[in-house]
């Protein structure tokens, strides 16, 4: 997939394997925060005294500071990149990318980034940790690693936009309809494809285990895994999916302000 050449992008095939790509970064990230304590105080607002900074969590003003550097290296340029503090965020100091347009005009103002967060930290961090409590001299690499996942999560559940698109794109007479009907449910009905869906979760499980495992203790008995495939597949059922298709019934409902955009076409 290249975001310089639409006919790339907007493909469901493609779109599906890059979300099954990067099923592979959010379980190695789980595992590398799994090497922690849940540490309740990077998450605790005002919890350490920071110049200039209120009502943030230690995780936040971290977050905060990198997208700020982020956003000079122009992550948030990409059209597949989306800020958890889209206030704070800087110019690019590398020169623009002109990407061609790919998302409707609003698209940027989807953002669920707040919802991920809240999720991430109450659901995820408890269950992934090592231990629940705090370890005061990893508190610095609990957030880098917190930083990581939260990046690899919002990107996933993000593209579901582009998902979006393409569905509209390829059945456009049918989602005018639903979207003038204001019909959610069916809109949701419309972009389910259960099957898709139970893949994932089966796929997830044989990654945990296969990821988690260390390859030269696999054949000794009960080794464990890092991270437990089921914990990591329930994440992707309660809250992964169904943030990724909150994203593409937003996107959709709102498509038809953009109805004579002159995006790409997509590929069928
Ligand atoms: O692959 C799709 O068609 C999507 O809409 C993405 C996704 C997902 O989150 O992975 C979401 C909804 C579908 O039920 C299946 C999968």
């Amino acid at each position: 997939m290249d975001f310089t050449k639409p006919e790339t992008v907007l493909n469901l095939d493609n779109i599906r394997q890059a979300l099954v790509r990067m099923e592979d970064t959010i379980v190695f990230d789980l595992i590398e925060r799994s090497q922690f304590y849940s540490s309740p105080s990077v998450y605790e607002i005002n919890k350490f005294q920071i110049e200039g900074f209120q009502d943030l969590s230690f995780l936040d003003w971290a977050l905060l500071q990198m997208e700020k550097v982020h956003s000079q290296i122009r992550r948030y340029e990409a059209p597949d990149e989306s800020p958890f503090f889209p206030k704070a965020i800087l110019p690019p100091i590398l020169p623009p990318i002109n990407y061609p347009k790919l998302l409707a005009n609003y698209s940027d103002e989807i953002n669920v980034n707040n919802e991920i967060k809240k999720f991430y930290v109450e659901e995820i961090v408890p269950q992934v940790s090592c231990k629940i409590g705090d370890q005061q001299e990893n508190l610095g690499s609990v957030s880098t690693c917190d930083i990581e996942c939260l990046q690899a999560i919002s990107r996933r559940i993000h593209f579901g936009k582009f998902v979006a698109e393409v569905k509209y794109q390829n059945d456009k007479e049918n989602y005018i309809r639903l979207i003038k009907a204001r019909d959610v449910k069916g809109i949701e009905d419309s972009i389910t494809n259960s099957v898709v869906e139970g893949k994932i979760l089966e796929r997830l499980i044989i990654k945990g285990e296969g990821y988690g495992i260390d390859p030269s203790l696999r054949y000794s008995q009960n080794p464990q895994s890092k991270v437990k495939p089921e914990v990591i597949a329930k994440l992707y059922k309660d809250w992964i999916i169904p943030l990724t298709k909150k994203v593409e019934i937003d996107y959709l409902l709102r498509r038809l302000e953009d109805e004579d955009a002159e995006l790409v076409k997509s590929v069928v």
